[in-house]
């Protein structure tokens, strides 16, 4: 038997990214030598083993054989006669499917290190068609890499095209859906993963209420960049750099401006109500993909509040109190500096705003933290009880905010 090292490993070092040896492939072996060899089997649909000492992932190498429509539709092969170069050609990319073995030679049949250099994400084989997962791991590898120059191969392109149109990704189940999409809104430049997805027709699909924002003009005295998809490009990226690897506050980026594909056309470019009018296609989204309870709840805030948030400084005290209550932002702190921060990328992911300060963020948790620190002990204290503990607490926390507001 022969362990090689594949995948992400090997890709991030010929990219100079720090990360460690994660995954092998092992050739020439069988589930019952591995397990005689001390691996610990984890694999529940093919043979996956952890290393006895070092816990890394050891798969057998294996073929794979479409069966039925969709990701699960798959049968595996595997034993001592798939050869790596078997395993590689089932691989998505041709930059994930390069391995290495003990002594650094690297065993390369697709050209993976020459897309490397040429900064190109190019499938591996047609057979990439055959797992629409594949179209929203192009998308997330792209939002992690195009910081690098990375671009799509225009034939990959072409075939997620090609597929989109055939219905794939109409077998995608949500939990798969979800789980790649919060990944993407974990890299760096998540706007790019939206801007393929839409290139290849997916986003129309997947997330129809995004699609919609595309084409939408806004008011260019707010907005210079015009159109509302571009603008949440540009949002979600400004998320991205304000708090790198939160996928909360990108899915609050993604989902703030559904509302606006909704306005009349005759109110054009102005968008009235548009934060009471996004909250049933976000209910739509998060149903449809089962999103968590959490993330739900903020998108739902930051769409309502945002515009709240941006004119805060004008509203009164009880006002911003009751901003506040409408978050739970009494007991759930967190919350906050989230909607914050949700805010501050909304105004900056702007053409030409980008370097703006935005003083809001910064007054609401000051008014958010001068609040908190009234509790009910404070009224209990004061021989309060009942309903007249809330009603003092309200008060209370109204005039802590005034005082703050007038500190300086
Ligand atoms: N759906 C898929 N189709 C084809 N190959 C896949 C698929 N999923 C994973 N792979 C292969 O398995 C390897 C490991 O997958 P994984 O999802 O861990 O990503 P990775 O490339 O290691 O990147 P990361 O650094 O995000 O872990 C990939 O590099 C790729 O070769």
């Amino acid at each position: 038997m022969k362990a090689y090292r594949v995948g992400g490993a090997v890709r991030d070092r010929l990219l100079g990214l720090p990360g460690g040896d994660r995954d092998w492939v092992v050739v020439g072996s069988t589930p019952e030598e591995m397990v005689r060899a001390g691996f610990l089997p984890v694999g529940k649909d093919f043979p996956v083993f952890l290393h006895p000492a070092t816990k890394e992932e050891h798969a057998l190498a294996r073929t794979e054989r479409k069966t039925a429509p969709g990701y699960r539709g798959f049968t595996f092969h595997a034993d001592a006669s798939v050869t790596l170069e078997d395993d590689l050609a089932r691989r998505d990319f041709t930059i994930n499917a390069i391995a290495e073995d003990d002594e650094g030679v690297l065993t390369d049949p697709f050209g993976g290190r020459a897309d490397i250099e040429a900064r190109v994400l190019r499938h591996v084989s047609p057979a990439f068609a055959e797992d629409p997962v594949r179209i929203l791991r192009a998308a997330r590898f792209l939002a992690r890499f195009a910081p690098l120059g990375f671009t799509v191969a225009p034939e990959t392109l072409a075939l997620m095209r090609g597929m989109v149109a055939a219905g794939e990704v109409d077998h995608l189940v949500p939990e798969r859906v979800w789980q790649e999409l919060k990944k993407a809104l974990e890299m760096p430049r998540p706007s790019a993963a939206i801007a393929l997805l839409r290139e290849c027709g997916a986003l129309a699909k997947l997330l129809p209420e995004v699609d919609a924002l595309y084409g939408v003009p806004q008011r260019p005295e707010y907005h210079p960049e015009v159109d509302t998809g571009v603008h949440v490009q540009m949002v979600l990226d400004m998320a991205a750099r304000l708090a790198p690897g939160d996928a909360l506050l990108g899915f609050c980026a993604l989902t703030h401006d559904l509302g606006k594909a909704l306005t009349p056309k005759a109110e054009l470019p102005k968008h009235i109500g548009h934060e009471h009018s996004g909250v049933r296609p976000l209910r739509a989204v998060c149903a449809r993909y089962k999103v968590p309870a959490e993330f739900a709840a903020m998108a739902e805030i930051v769409c309502r509040e945002h515009l709240n948030v941006h004119r805060l400084a004008e509203l009164r005290p009880e006002t911003v109190h009751d901003l506040i209550a409408r978050c739970d932002g009494f007991r759930k702190p967190e919350r906050i500096p989230l909607l914050a921060l949700a805010c501050e990328a909304d105004k900056r992911g702007r053409l030409g705003r980008e370097e703006e300060p935005y003083p809001p963020g910064a007054l609401l948790l000051r008014l958010h933290v001068a609040a908190q620190a009234i509790s009910a002990g404070h009224a209990v204290a004061n021989g309060l009880q009942g309903p007249a503990v809330g009603e003092w607490l309200r008060k209370a926390r109204i005039a802590a905010i005034e005082s703050e507001k007038h500190r300086d």
